[in-house]
């Protein structure tokens, strides 16, 4: 059974909505508590249904607690959730959108998506090796024949991502195209996603360890005043996915899912994604190429290493990428200032 751990998990939720999704989940997330990144208009009041324990952060806030180096920190853009990363002072992040509720299993059963979540971070991962039943930590699964004993102690898990029942996390074009597509089909799996092999990480419903990868889990210079939008969360998997397999660390997929209800406008999408449609062709096959030395040995020298390598090798593609490289090294800045052992802030708003 997946472990409770609420003084280690902060819940964090970027929103230009409402919070009325919270009631779905009170049960189930009442014990934890929240951290809450209001984008938009800082004079719009949000309110926090009743009994929840949080701390909530508007753009003003975040403007007087990281004064000049507020510039890393994204507005009018999801991206905006890694403050919430930054200023948590615990062992684990879980984060959501405010448009996402308690999905069912397919015995009707609702899911509680952070136990399951927790329970894919507190087991151990198989980079190395795929285990053709999946994984092989759960109840009722083991590792198969053939599969070597060397490496079935496995290695620390750093990312859980989960999926999405009804709405999928489809790219601007795809959902224009198929309008009526929604995800009904319920795949009772985690997989921990092989050493050397990317994915789309998708920020909706997705847990980390930030003391292993908070560093690398940074979502970018994306929307208001930037060339691209939307981006964000792609952009701190492919980070996280190069620096976990540097270091050591796994990444699992599939369960839990989660009830996404809403699709986003894909007009205004595709005005977001316009240059990451083209810039993803030159991304991936960058990331898919970066070598971190062997003298980077934690995820903030791994990621100023990545914030280098950016700037080479993508700076040339478009200006963009310079000013991406730089807002990397702030982030670092400021994570370094936030998490020192000796210099722990108090970003309380
Ligand atoms: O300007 C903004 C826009 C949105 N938010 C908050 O971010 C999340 C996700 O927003 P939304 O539900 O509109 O987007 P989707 O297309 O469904 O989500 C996917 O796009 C990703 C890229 O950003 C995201 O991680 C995916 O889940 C909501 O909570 C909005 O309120 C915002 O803060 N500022
Ligand atoms: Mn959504």
């Amino acid at each position: 059974m997946a472990p409770t751990l609420n003084g280690e998990v902060d819940i964090v939720i970027p929103t230009i909505r409402s919070l009325n999704f919270l009631e779905n989940w009170r049960p189930f997330f009442e014990p934890y508590h929240l951290i809450i990144i209001q984008d938009g208009d800082p004079t719009k009041e949000i309110k926090v249904p009743e009994g929840f324990d949080y701390e909530l952060y508007n753009r003003n806030d975040i403007n007087r607690i990281l004064g000049p180096k507020a510039n890393c920190i994204s507005f009018k853009d999801g991206a905006c959730r890694c403050f919430g990363f930054l200023v948590s002072k615990k062992k684990f992040i879980y984060t959501i959108d405010d448009d996402c509720f308690v999905a069912k299993d397919p015995s009707g059963k609702e899911i509680d998506a952070l136990a399951k979540h927790l329970e894919n971070l507190t087991k151990p991962s198989t980079p190395y090796y795929f285990n053709t039943l999946y994984d092989p930590y759960r109840e009722g699964a083991d590792f198969v024949r053939g599969y070597p004993f060397s490496l079935r102690a496995g290695v620390p898990t750093a990312v859980s991502h989960g999926l999405w029942l009804n709405i999928p996390d489809y790219d601007a074009p795809t959902q224009l195209v198929k309008p009526l597509d929604r995800n009904t089909r319920y795949v009772d799996a985690v997989l921990t996603i092989p050493k050397g092999t990317l994915y789309p990480m998708c920020a909706m419903n997705l847990a980390f360890n930030r003391e292993l990868i908070g560093a690398a889990m940074y979502f970018g210079i994306m929307g208001d005043g930037q060339p691209l939008g939307r981006y964000d969360d792609m952009w701190a998997g492919w980070c996280t996915k190069v620096v976990c397999d540097h270091l050591g660390y796994g990444v699992k997929t599939g369960l839990p899912y989660l009830w996404h209800s809403k699709a986003s406008n894909p007009f205004v999408n595709l005005k977001k994604e316009y240059n990451g449609l083209f810039w993803q062709e030159e991304m991936i096959p960058f990331f898919q190429s970066v070598i971190l030395p062997k003298k980077c040995t934690n995820a903030q020298e791994c990621y100023l290493e990545l914030a280098k390598q950016a700037k080479e090798k993508l700076g040339p593609v478009d200006p963009y990428f310079n000013n991406l490289a730089d807002a990397m090294v702030t982030w670092i800045e400021a994570w370094e200032e936030f998490n020192a052992p000796a210099n722990v802030k108090n970003g309380s708003a």
